[in-house]
């Protein structure tokens, strides 16, 4: 094919004067690998704003960053199906009404487009907005092997004023585990007398199995000698917290992506594959609630991640 790249009977009809080449093998073997990198970019990026895991803003900014970028070269009706709750007809009313062409690009738009469609994205997806007056009672929930426990420990190690509060649960220690120091392993009945005189906050069966709690003296006592507290626990959890001490601090974690996520999760090793999955269809519904948090934090680096969470309490409402 190469020997006929420049052969004038080449040139395509209509391709008036321009000596049109037909790039060599090699290049055209690379521009294939590129645009199929460049699709998978494109869907991997589509999968986390219908997941949650990037607002629609975020990726629509990136696209104007970058208008060659997986999100500037996105079409889009691509990106209006992406977003929660919006289907082909709703995309194509969205796309009249806004007065956009469904051939455009998210980094081709002009001016009047890009300003009529933040202004819609800002109506359906309102930014959030961190509470008044909250305690440093902090809540730290997210989806399953966001990085909690790791970024919770990281805390711990680097922050010992922070009371890292050890919950109550019926679930067997793990190798390594330590009585009173990770979790209070306790009995079903045991339990049960927790809850029955009052020594649990809040608490929950998680993932279908165990229960958990988290005891309410030992966080009475630390938040009273002004110190803060942190909660490492699941979004029910978190929910009940919030009704029974409505100024705690929520902090719900973010992975970086939906792919990311997925990676944590296998790369930790501890469940298998039906339970992954189980998990991941827990994880959607839970990252569909992060709305009900003051703070979003992306744990992209544990150190970072962490920062983040211990200043949450200094952060004042907006
Ligand atoms: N509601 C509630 N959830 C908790 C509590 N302690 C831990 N959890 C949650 O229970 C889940 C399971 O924790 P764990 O047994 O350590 O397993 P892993 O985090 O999945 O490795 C995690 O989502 C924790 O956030 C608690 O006191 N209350
Ligand atoms: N910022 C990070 N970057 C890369 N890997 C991380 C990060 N934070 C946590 N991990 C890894 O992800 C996996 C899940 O973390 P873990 O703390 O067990 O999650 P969770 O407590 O939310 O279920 C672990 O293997 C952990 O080492």
């Amino acid at each position: 094919m190469a020997e006929h790249a420049d052969a004038p009977e080449e040139t395509p009809p209509g391709a008036a004067g321009s000596p049109a080449r037909t790039p060599p093998e090699v290049d055209r073997v690379a521009a294939s690998r590129k645009a199929v990198a460049a699709r998978r970019a494109r869907a991997s990026l589509k999968r986390d704003v219908s997941m949650r895991v990037i607002e629609p803003q975020q990726l629509f900014e990136r696209a104007l960053a970058d208008p060659t970028s997986p999100a500037g070269t996105m079409r889009v009706p691509e990106f209006l199906t992406s977003l929660p709750a919006i289907g082909e007809g709703k995309r194509d009313r969205i796309l009249e009404e806004l007065s956009i062409s469904p051939v455009k690009r998210l980094g081709g738009l002009g001016a009047r487009q890009r300003a009529v469609l933040r202004r819609f994205l800002d109506a359906r997806f309102p930014p959030q907005r961190a509470r008044g007056g909250r305690s440093r009672l902090v809540v730290l929930a997210g989806p399953t092997a966001v990085g909690k426990g790791t970024v919770a420990g990281y805390i711990k190690e680097h922050h010992p004023e922070i009371l890292l509060s050890v919950s109550a649960t019926t679930r067997p220690a793990r190798p390594g585990e330590i009585d009173g120091e990770h979790y209070y392993f306790v009995d079903d009945a045991e339990f049960d007398r927790l809850i029955e005189t009052d020594q649990l906050l809040e608490h929950a069966t998680v993932h279908n199995k165990y229960r958990y709690g988290t005891p309410r003296g030992p966080i009475e006592a630390a938040l009273q000698a002004g110190r803060t507290v942190l909660l490492e626990i699941d979004l029910q959890g978190a929910r009940q917290v919030r009704a029974a001490e409505p100024s705690a601090t929520l902090v719900f974690l973010l992975p970086p992506s939906w792919d990311e996520l997925v990676q944590r999760l296998v790369g930790r090793g501890t469940e298998g594959a039906e339970e992954r999955a189980r998990r991941l269809r827990t994880a959607k519904r839970e990252l569909a609630a992060q709305h009900e948090f003051d703070f979003r934090v992306v744990n992209e680096d544990v150190a970072s991640a962490a920062r983040e969470v211990v200043e949450s309490v200094q952060v004042p409402s907006r």
